[in-house]
């Protein structure tokens, strides 16, 4: 008698969790198949989780569904659906649904092929809202799944675009699909302005990203970004992985050209890093263990991101620089441009002759293979500065922990990241712009020593990353009934969402 009244007290319990779930609006999240896309989404995720009033459902395919269910706690509420997608059916070789396994040019066929994915999409959804009693959904999608905007909006569903980029760097992306062509035609002409965007000022030719320099309006990449860009339009707003404080011009970029609402809701960070991207690199504890040994800020940093590498001889050049400023590093390889990108790491013919050896045995250095845990590694107290190519998620990871940043910006919008911090903030410095232009391996030492040495610049740029490191705490402080300007934007997207 008692085991069955105990059951039926299970049951019923069980029945209210329910209802009261069923109560909850639905939140679906769909990022784009890209680490740099996902990892905000899941930092997103969690942080609705917390609020507990929504059900929230994480969906992308199957691969990448995997990685994420790994690296979610087992008593995570967060549900995870997969959508199906055959990756040979778009030219694609088996297996990728993510950038980080493919070389960067093959990078647009994923995109496009993304564009299909829109009936199984519509199903989901529709499944979803027919389970719910509430009928409430919300869809954040990625700022690439722009189509995701007018199925939203056929189902009655709230929509907002959300970006992993900050405001300054996709505005001056966005403006230059929108402006195209930018081919060289009079070769005095270096520098171009953005007329829609005229607070950029002016950007270089070398600014242009391969894709953008060599679009003519009817290429792959300008045909994708014209109509998806357009598609925003159906959109009720765009959430922005970033901070107002430093970055409310690119903001005021959106807001003019939709007339929607913009959250900076930023930064949006996940812990444990060393679980939730490849795998492989290296073991996070003896990640820890090498940096305890070493002096306080006193280590450079080196990761292109996870889609990115640079040239062989540039390559080259950047193992000749470390050697040459001695300071210690932990340096994130992969093979070359023009190598296959899960191939062995070949250091005979990539580095400097000896060079593996010559760090591990000195102590100076960590070559680390593929994949290192970035956000362990910036908040140990033992890195002085980050080489980094400038991907946003790097950067507001690096200024979270008040790293100043040298960049080597290389793709998409990436330029422009590097040219806020550098002429608008004042916490970075650029060290050589591209994967194709000639770097020297002096140069590139010269910069090291220039950021990480007492020199005047390097002492105020270390205080300028304090003060911007601040400003991210401040914005993400929720206490005392003090709410920082981040907390306050998610607050007010919700509450839109839900009206
Ligand atoms: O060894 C590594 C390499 C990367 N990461 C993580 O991977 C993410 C990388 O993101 P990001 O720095 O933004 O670089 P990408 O992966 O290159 O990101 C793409 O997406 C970004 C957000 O839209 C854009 O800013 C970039 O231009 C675009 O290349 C970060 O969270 C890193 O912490 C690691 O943890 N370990």
């Amino acid at each position: 008698m008692v085991k069955k009244s105990c059951m039926w007290k299970k049951k019923h319990r069980y029945i209210q969790k329910k209802e009261m779930a069923e109560e909850k609006q639905e939140v679906v999240l769909f990022p784009f198949m890209a680490q740099g896309h996902i990892i905000p989404f899941l930092a997103l995720a969690q942080q609705l989780e917390k609020r507990e009033k929504h059900n929230i459902t994480i969906v992308n395919t199957s691969l990448n569904i995997r990685k994420l269910r790994s690296s979610l706690p087992p008593n995570s509420s967060i549900n995870l659906l997969e959508i199906p997608f055959t990756p040979s059916q778009h030219g694609l070789p088996p297996n990728t649904e993510n950038t980080d396994t493919i070389p960067y040019k093959l990078v647009i066929r994923l995109i496009q092929a993304s564009t299909t994915l829109k009936p199984a999409f519509t199903d989901l959804l529709r499944n979803i809202l027919l389970q719910n009693k509430t009928h409430k959904l919300l869809v954040v999608a990625d700022f690439f799944l722009g189509w995701t905007a007018a199925v939203a909006k056929e189902l009655g569903a709230f929509h907002a675009i959300f970006s992993a980029s900050g405001g300054y760097g996709l505005a001056c992306y966005c403006s230059l699909w929108l402006n195209l062509p930018h081919r060289r035609g009079d070769p005095t002409q270096e520098h171009l302005t953005l007329p829609d965007f005229p607070e950029a000022r002016t950007i270089h030719r070398t600014q242009l990203p391969t894709n953008i320099s060599e679009a003519d309006g009817s290429d792959a990449w300008s045909v994708f970004q014209h109509q998806n860009l357009l598609e925003w339009v159906n959109s009720d707003g765009v959430l922005f992985n970033t901070v107002h404080e430093f970055d409310s011009v690119g903001l005021g970029y959106f807001k003019r050209k939709l007339k929607r609402p913009v959250w900076a809701i930023g930064p949006l960070l996940l812990s444990g890093s060393g679980s939730r991207g490849k795998g492989g690199g290296i073991n996070p504890k003896l990640c820890t263990e090498w940096l305890d040994a070493k002096p306080s800020k006193s280590v450079l940093f080196v990761c292109f991101g996870s889609m990115n590498t640079i040239s062989a001889s540039q390559m080259m050049e950047l193992g000749k620089a470390l050697d040459r400023c001695g300071k210690s590093f932990i340096w994130v390889v992969r093979p070359p441009i023009g190598f296959d990108i899960n191939s062995e790491f070949r250091e005979d013919e990539w580095l400097p002759e000896g060079f593996v050896e010559r760090v591990r045995e000195s102590g100076k250095g960590l070559v680390v293979r593929d994949w290192a845990p970035q956000v362990e590694i910036l908040s140990h107290s033992a890195v002085s500065v980050f080489l980094s190519h400038c991907g946003w998620n790097s950067l507001l990871e690096s200024l979270s922990e008040g790293v100043p940043i040298l960049g080597w910006p290389m793709a998409a919008e990436q330029f422009y990241n590097c040219k806020l911090l550098e002429e608008e903030v004042g916490v970075c410095v650029e060290v050589a712009r591209g994967k194709s232009c000639e770097v020297k391996c002096e140069d590139i030492a010269e910069k090291i020593d220039l950021v990480m040495g007492e020199t005047e610049k390097g002492v105020s740029m270390r205080k300028k990353a304090g003060y911007v490191r601040d400003l991210i705490r401040d914005a993400l402080k929720d206490e005392d009934g003090f709410k920082g300007s981040s907390v306050k934007a998610m607050d007010h997207f919700l509450s839109a969402a839900l009206s």
